[in-house]
């Protein structure tokens, strides 16, 4: 149940404006049938539609749902957190909404486009840094980046001048060729970072982007991420971290057993408290601790 009102008007989230040279899968004819189905999508008002809408999205393993009929709504230019415990959910709703992972039921539409039905046009619209997903580790760093770029269908010079760009803002140069089967973990997120930005996507979907990554590091890609939003790109991102999403997002959704508690802005959401304190009012489950008294020296 969705216990905040959410609007998917794009009140007080940055402007309109685009990242430079993406988008041309809406500017262009949808695929056979496409015009249909973007007529079709919740919120499709041809100015005004969000980013990515969630409805009925829904699936199981093994016979227990993991994701239970959720409905979202990413307001374009919006810098959307998504937030639960452990198995809450997250990354099976992210991987449905990107594409990567076959709903039960339910669709996804990304800037009025359905992903399941078309999915080189979603996709292209879309950079994604999913969880635990194996990267081709035996090329090196700058290989790996020139590759994503390559797969985009971007000429050889742009794909080289922006690897060097990400390969510096990411602080990878001296690493760009290390083969990334022997980056650390950090290092391996900010590669696959670096692979979903290339293209300079309209909307990056990036699942725990801040897992593992020094403090410095995850600086430096807050202000990448701010001012992509800024410049009117959408960023989704799902953290563990409160305290970060209360700062850097200006939405947010709670998802707690394949359900979203709540969703909208970050202030709404939050109601007066503190989005951590929120967070353990909504989920609950927190436990005392005399159970484990041994673990005390005295
Ligand atoms: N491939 C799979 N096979 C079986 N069960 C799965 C699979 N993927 C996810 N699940 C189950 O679905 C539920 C949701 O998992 P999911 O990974 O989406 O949670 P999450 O919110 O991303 O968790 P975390 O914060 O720990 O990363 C969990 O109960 C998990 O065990």
């Amino acid at each position: 149940m969705t216990d905040v009102p959410y609007s998917s008007s794009p009140s007080g989230v940055p402007g309109a404006a685009r990242p430079a040279d993406s988008g041309a899968a809406e500017s262009s004819p949808a695929a056979p049938g496409g015009a249909e189905n973007l007529s079709a999508a919740p919120g499709a008002a041809a100015d005004n539609r969000p980013a990515l809408v969630l409805r009925g999205l829904t699936k199981g393993f093994n016979g227990k749902v993991a994701v239970n009929s959720i409905d979202l709504d990413v307001p374009s230019g919006s810098f959307y957190g998504l937030v639960g415990p452990n198995g809450a959910g997250k990354t099976t709703s992210l991987s449905m909404a990107t594409g990567l992972l076959r709903p039960d039921a339910g669709s996804v539409w990304v800037h009025g486009i359905n992903v399941w039905e078309h999915q080189l046009q979603a996709k292209r619209l879309m950079g994604i840094l999913p969880d635990g997903v194996r990267l081709f580790d035996r090329l090196s760093g700058e290989q790996l980046v020139t590759y994503a770029g390559l797969l985009r269908g971007m000429d050889r010079e742009t794909v080289k001048e922006r690897v060097r760009d990400l390969l510096a803002a990411l602080d990878l140069v001296k690493d760009a060729g290390t083969l990334v089967v022997d980056y650390s973990a950090g290092m391996t997120k900010k590669i696959a970072l670096a692979s979903a930005l290339i293209h300079a996507p309209r909307v990056l979907v990036l699942d725990e982007p801040f897992e593992s990554v020094d403090p410095v590091s995850a600086a430096n890609i807050r202000d990448i991420l701010q001012s992509y939003v800024s410049s009117g790109g959408t960023v989704i991102v799902s953290s563990h971290v409160m305290d970060l999403v209360q700062r850097m997002c200006d939405h947010v959704a709670v998802i707690a057993g394949g359900n979203v508690l709540a969703a909208g802005t970050v202030d709404e959401v939050r109601s007066g408290a503190s989005l951590e304190d929120r967070f353990v009012q909504l989920v609950g489950g927190r436990h005392e601790t005399e159970g484990l008294a041994w673990l005390r020296s005295s």
